[in-house]
């Protein structure tokens, strides 16, 4: 396994296999959607299949035990049931996707060896839902919501991104995942500056407070040590857990140091390029036409290079503002 200089052990990886989208969410920071190329066509920037497996088999060799697939929508590849039946065993494998084409290939999925799925749900009415997506999918999500669980997937996580168009809905997703067995909620705190609307932020301390003020046990995860509010009853088990109600978990990493000290996940783009931190792009090291030995030697690069984000790369200034570390400014400038 590989360790970086600031002892965070590199266990995950997350892929994004694609940048085109059916949905054009507001908030979105996938911003690399081509101005003459529809979503639906094939991009030649894509890493194709082999060279998706080539690189999970050498993520495999470090001891990496869990790949999520994302996007743009990653059900736009329609060879996702190839790679993930590719995916090395001792991988757990996850999926986040806007769930609209989950009704025609949850169950493909699952036999192919998909074992978590994590839908984007913003809305529980149509009308809203088709504002902040701009799509009118709305059923076909809810669809593919049940498909997930029919098809054996559990938990389904709901993604939902808190922002002025949501917050009024928190309450009732809450209670739509306390009423609903297999589903779970993550409540993403809105990044504005990927968006550049920062009138639409909400404090996520708010949701929080909120949060812990309704739940019955909270816990912290490992990963970035995420809370969990479990909400709706339940009790714990005699193996430890928690059993019973619904499960909210806050994903905050906005300015959060704890967060990105908690963070095992090492990324990779859907050119084929390997980072270390969704934030920063002055360590990409391209793995296009490489032969294993040197894929291990970029990951090994991309490994040591890491730095968390908030707290060591960004630090706070004597106005306790968020500034480039010094350490780090010359790095910066020459990317
Ligand atoms: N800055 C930052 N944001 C993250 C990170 N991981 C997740 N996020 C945010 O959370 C969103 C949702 O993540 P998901 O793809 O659903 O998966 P996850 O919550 O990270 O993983 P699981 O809970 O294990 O399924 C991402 O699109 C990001 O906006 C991270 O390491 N750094
Ligand atoms: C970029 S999408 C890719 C996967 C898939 N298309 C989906 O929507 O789930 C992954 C996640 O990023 C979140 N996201 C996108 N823009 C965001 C923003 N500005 N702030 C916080 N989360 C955001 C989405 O809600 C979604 O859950
Ligand atoms: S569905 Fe996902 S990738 Fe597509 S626009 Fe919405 S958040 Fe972005
Ligand atoms: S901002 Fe970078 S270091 Fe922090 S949690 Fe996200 S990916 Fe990890």
């Amino acid at each position: 396994m590989l360790t970086d200089e600031f002892g965070r052990e590199v266990t995950g990886v997350r892929v994004s296999l694609t940048d085109r989208c059916n949905f054009d969410c507001v908030y979105c920071h996938n911003e690399g959607l081509g101005d003459t190329r529809g979503p639906m066509e094939p991009a030649d920037n894509e890493m194709d299949t082999d060279d998706v497996v080539r690189f999970l088999e050498v993520a495999a060799e470090f001891d990496v035990d869990a790949v999520k697939f994302t996007g743009g929508e990653p059900l736009l590849r329609q060879d996702l049931e190839e790679i993930i039946a590719r995916t090395p065993d001792q991988m757990e494998v996850s999926l986040t996707t806007n769930g609209s084409f989950l009704p025609d290939r949850a169950e493909g999925l699952v036999d192919a060896g998909l074992e978590r799925v994590n839908v984007s749900q913003d809305a529980l009415d149509p009308a809203d839902f088709a504002e902040i997506t701009k799509s009118g999918a709305y059923e076909k999500v809810i669809e593919g919501v049940e498909a997930a669980l029919e098809a054996g997937l559990d938990p389904v996580k709901l993604n939902m991104v808190v922002f002025e168009h949501t917050a009024g809905y928190v309450p009732e997703m809450v209670d739509h995942v306390a009423e609903n067995d297999g589903l779970q909620l993550q409540l993403i705190e809105y990044m504005p500056e990927l968006t550049g609307k920062p009138e639409w932020n909400i404090d996520i301390e708010r949701v929080h407070d909120w949060l812990a003020e309704r739940a019955d046990e909270i816990e912290h995860r490992e990963m970035h040590n995420r809370k969990r509010y479990w909400v709706g009853g339940g009790e714990r088990t005699d193996d430890g857990s928690w059993s019973g109600g619904g499960m909210v978990e806050i994903v905050d990493p906005v300015e959060n140091p704890t967060f990105c000290a908690n963070c095992h996940r090492v990324r990779v783009t859907h050119e084929g390029y390997l980072k270390g931190c969704l934030n920063r792009n002055d360590d990409l090291r391209s793995m296009g036409e490489l032969t294993k030995p040197e894929i291990r030697a970029a990951f090994r690069e991309v490994v040591a290079n890491r730095v968390p984000y908030y707290g060591e790369y960004m630090v706070r200034n004597d106005e306790g503002e968020w500034e480039l570390n010094e350490k780090y400014i010359e790095e910066y400038a020459g990317a």
